[in-house]
């Protein structure tokens, strides 16, 4: 029996509204074409006006999930979102180094956009210590990125320092997500790649409260790439262009910052089947 079909892991929290988390993750690898699984760290009651509330799940489930899928699949990329607390993120650590589930993407998600807290405070060392050494890609955005290298970001010159404290710190390949950056006009991320090599992913900005879960669904796009074997810097582009397409191409569902248009086509590939 073959288990050749490209498989992917999200191990985040939910989003009982459908537009981020794990939510957003299996939206988005299911439309890339990967078969996607999941470790659930935490439950959220969470719509597109903010975080209702919020609760961790057992360190004890969480292995048994880890347990569960090394036991049957064959992951070849997984990616990291909501991880709550220090001891969470502990957990999911000891978990990837126990199993081998392919290239990891670290999304050291931190604050919805609401303001509720992902992470607490106490976890940002432990994801800066443990979690980020054992990342093949860090995936911040701006306030993400202060935090973890302790130093204001600004400008675009600061973005690309920020980038390269991150590779020091351990993750051999950074994107620093500019959907925070003070520009009207333009989104554009910063990639440094593990053989030196940096360039931007650019974007022409578009105005919308549309954007919850846009962080997971470049993250997971580009998971879900790499499961499928594309190079890094192929799947950071495909990755760029997916999420571009979903804000883009936008839907209105609920009453806040609504959710992405996971159906949306990549333009080049809008003539494919
Ligand atoms: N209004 C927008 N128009 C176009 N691209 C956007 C917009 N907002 C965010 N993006 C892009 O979406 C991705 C995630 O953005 P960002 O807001 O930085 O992360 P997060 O969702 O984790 O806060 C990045 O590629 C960013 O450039
Ligand atoms: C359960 C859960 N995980 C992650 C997020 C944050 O997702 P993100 O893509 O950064 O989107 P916004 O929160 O910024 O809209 C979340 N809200 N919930």
């Amino acid at each position: 029996m073959t288990n050749d079909f490209p498989q992917a892991l999200t191990i985040a929290g939910t989003d009982s509204g459908g537009g981020a988390g794990i939510s957003a993750d299996f939206k988005t690898m299911q439309m890339r074409g990967v078969f996607a699984t999941m470790v659930v760290v935490a439950v959220t009651a969470q719509n597109t006006l903010g975080v209702q509330d919020a609760l961790a799940m057992p360190p004890e489930l969480i292995d048994e999930q880890f347990a569960s899928l090394a036991a049957d699949f064959k992951i070849s990329a997984c990616k990291t979102g909501m991880l709550a607390d220090p001891l969470r993120v502990k957990t999911v650590v000891n978990n990837l180094k126990r199993y081998n589930f392919g290239l990891l993407t670290v999304d050291p998600v931190m604050i919805a956009k609401g303001g509720a807290k992902l992470l607490s405070d106490d976890a940002i060392d432990v994801v800066r210590d443990q979690l980020l050494p054992l990342a093949d890609l860090v995936t911040p955005n701006l306030p993400e990125a202060e935090e973890l290298t302790q130093m204001t970001i600004t400008t675009e010159a600061t973005m690309a320092t920020a980038g390269r404290r991150l590779q020091s710190m351990g993750a051999k390949n950074v994107l620093v997500k500019g959907g925070h950056f003070s520009s009207e006009d333009e989104a554009n991320d910063y990639v440094l790649l593990e053989n030196g090599r940096s360039f931007w992913l650019t974007s022409k900005r578009k105005k919308t409260r549309n954007t919850h879960g846009t962080g997971d669904t470049i993250s997971s796009c580009i998971t879900a790439e790499l499961a499928k074997g594309k190079s890094m810097e192929e799947a950071l582009r495909i990755g760029k262009a997916y999420v571009e397409a979903t804000i883009k191409q936008g839907i209105n569902v609920g009453h806040g910052h609504g959710p992405l248009n996971h159906w949306a086509k990549i333009r080049s590939e809008q003539n494919e089947i």
